[in-house]
């Protein structure tokens, strides 16, 4: 377990952030919560009518994305079809910033402080899957933890059966039947894994592996959220394909999915 320096008390700091944005924005209570990983940045726009956005470093708790190009604001947003508000964190704290698990919970915390009972968790990821191409989208049925770490703190027993929600799944499956599952792994980067490392993934029963969203998840089911998790696979994991990775084709590919994959989104937010 690590603490982040700085962050006394975490739940209170996710209610200081909750009370700034309904500050700021003027929304008493959000109903569903947003991460927009690589690739996902597109998202907002199509979901519905933007109703605030605060830049992140505004509100207590956040920082200026450590990835270029990640969006940095927390964007209110009523949604198109249901007219229930979302709350669309551009930024997301990763493990491997070093700012601990609390700093990496704080959307989720701040999320559920502010009336959020529902959350979509999205990412860039690397597939193992030989037949899924990069660009493809994957709806995460469940998640492997090997950062080491947790965002819960003292006897704090929680249950991580179904934490991706089997019900937001069949809806998910509803906008789009040929969205195939599977199981996230959750290394500590910030290095890719080694041919050796993605093999291991694999035999232990990964699909896909990544830097985020496990440990954002484990907080939102500690909230009492309901979870859905999207991953974009950008990449062949190390040693599935002939390639090295690069950081700049995860982008290309990311920005070459934005439109497509905002569009699916949009479509699952709006059921
Ligand atoms: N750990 C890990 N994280 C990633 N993020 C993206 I985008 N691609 C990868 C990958 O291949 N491995």
């Amino acid at each position: 377990m690590e603490n982040s320096p700085g962050i006394d008390n975490p739940f209170a700091l996710a209610q200081q952030a909750a009370d700034a944005l309904r500050e700021r924005s003027g929304v008493e209570k959000y109903d569903i919560a947003l991460v927009l990983g690589s690739g996902w940045g597109e998202s907002a726009d199509l979901i519905g009518t933007t109703l605030s956005e605060v830049p992140a470093a505004e509100i207590p708790g956040f920082h200026a994305p450590a990835v270029a190009g990640h969006n940095a604001s927390l964007r209110t947003i009523r949604v198109e079809e249901t007219g229930k508000i979302a709350l669309v964190l551009g930024s997301r704290t990763h493990y491997y910033e070093g700012r601990g698990t609390r700093a990496v919970a704080h959307g989720m915390r701040t999320a559920a402080a502010a009336g959020a009972t529902q959350v979509v968790l999205t990412n860039g990821c690397g597939g193992l899957n030989p037949s899924w191409a990069p660009g493809q989208v994957v709806l995460i049925r469940d998640h492997i933890n090997l950062t080491g770490a947790t965002p819960l703190e003292g006897a704090t027993f929680v249950d991580l059966t179904d934490l991706y929600s089997t019900r937001l799944r069949t809806l998910a499956h509803t906008v789009d039947q040929t969205l195939p599952e599977g199981v996230y792994v959750q290394f500590p980067g910030p290095q890719y894994e080694t041919p050796a490392e993605v093999k291991m993934a694999g035999v232990i029963g990964g699909d896909l592996v990544g830097m985020s969203t496990t440990l954002e998840a484990i907080a939102a089911r500690e909230a009492g959220m309901e979870i859905l998790g999207l991953s974009l696979m950008t990449n062949l994991a190390a040693g599935i394909g002939t390639e090295p990775l690069s950081h700049k084709e995860v982008i290309e590919i990311g920005q070459a999915a934005a439109p497509r994959i905002a569009k699916l989104l949009a479509q699952i937010v709006n059921r």
